[in-house]
């Protein structure tokens, strides 16, 4: 047997969260980006000695949620956030804000360094309501971006409008859990044969 993904998926509130990010070049707006394509209204604060000024500066102007402090971490930084995302040059300091991080049970991902995360960012395919993530075990971001597009162009745009005939079957049904549970299952069985008649 191969190697198995024991990672176990989570899908946060994050616009109700307060996200420190450290670092702005690349990689901190390649993750600000990831963060606010998902969850364009997050509170994140990024501090950054010096940050990419035409992409990052452009996002915090044009998004109230979002405050950056030109400056080095200082501890202070870790108050009141929810969630720690690392993406600086150095693996001290990473190292150091994540052990400070660890005394407030905070989690944290550390971009270029797999080791350092207590979770990794995913792929992910968001259509309407439906959100799918991808990961690799964090082995190969290029699959899980492949696999991202693959589904994008698979699964269909008003994928949405099943889920709201579902909703609006679940508040008709009446019944017990497990008569609404079966119904449910009896009528997405048949959506199923009927998109497979179709192909
Ligand atoms: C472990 C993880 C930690 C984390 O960042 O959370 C991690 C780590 C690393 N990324 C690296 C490089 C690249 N990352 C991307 C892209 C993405 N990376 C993302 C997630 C993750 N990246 C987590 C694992 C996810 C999983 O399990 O699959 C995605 C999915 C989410 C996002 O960031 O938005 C996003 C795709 C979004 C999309 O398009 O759908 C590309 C491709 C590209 O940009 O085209 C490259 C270049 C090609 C390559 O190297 O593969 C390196 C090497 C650095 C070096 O060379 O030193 C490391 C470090 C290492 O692996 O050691
Ligand atoms: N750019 C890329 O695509 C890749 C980058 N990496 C690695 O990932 C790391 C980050 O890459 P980049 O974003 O390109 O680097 P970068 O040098 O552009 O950005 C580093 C950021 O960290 C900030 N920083 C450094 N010390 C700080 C401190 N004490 N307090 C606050 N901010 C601080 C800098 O001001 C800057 O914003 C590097 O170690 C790099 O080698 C690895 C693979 C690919």
């Amino acid at each position: 047997m191969g190697e198995r993904n024991n990672l176990f998926p989570i899908f946060l509130k994050a616009e109700e969260l307060k996200i420190l990010l450290v670092g702005g070049g690349n990689v901190g707006l390649e993750k600000l980006e990831a963060i606010l394509k998902n969850s364009p209204k997050a509170k994140i604060k990024i501090v950054a000695e010096e940050f990419r000024r035409k992409e990052i500066g452009d996002i915090a102007r044009k998004n109230d949620n979002i405050k950056l402090f030109e400056r080095a971490f200082t501890d202070k930084d870790l108050d009141d956030i929810d969630l720690v995302m690392l993406a600086t040059d150095s693996r001290d300091l990473h190292v150091k804000i994540r052990s400070l991080a660890k005394k407030n049970s905070l989690l944290v991902n550390v971009a270029d360094t797999p080791d350092l995360c207590d979770f990794y960012l995913g792929s992910t395919v968001t259509k309407g309501n439906l959100k799918i993530g991808i990961s690799t075990n964090g082995k190969s971001p290029t699959l899980s971006k492949r696999m991202r597009q693959y589904l994008e162009e698979s699964i269909p745009d008003d994928i949405d409008e099943l889920i709201d005939q579902l909703v609006e079957i679940r508040k008709q049904l009446k019944g017990d859990f497990d008569y609404k549970v079966n119904q449910l299952n009896e009528i997405t069985a048949s959506w199923l044969k009927k998109n497979k008649k179709d192909q």
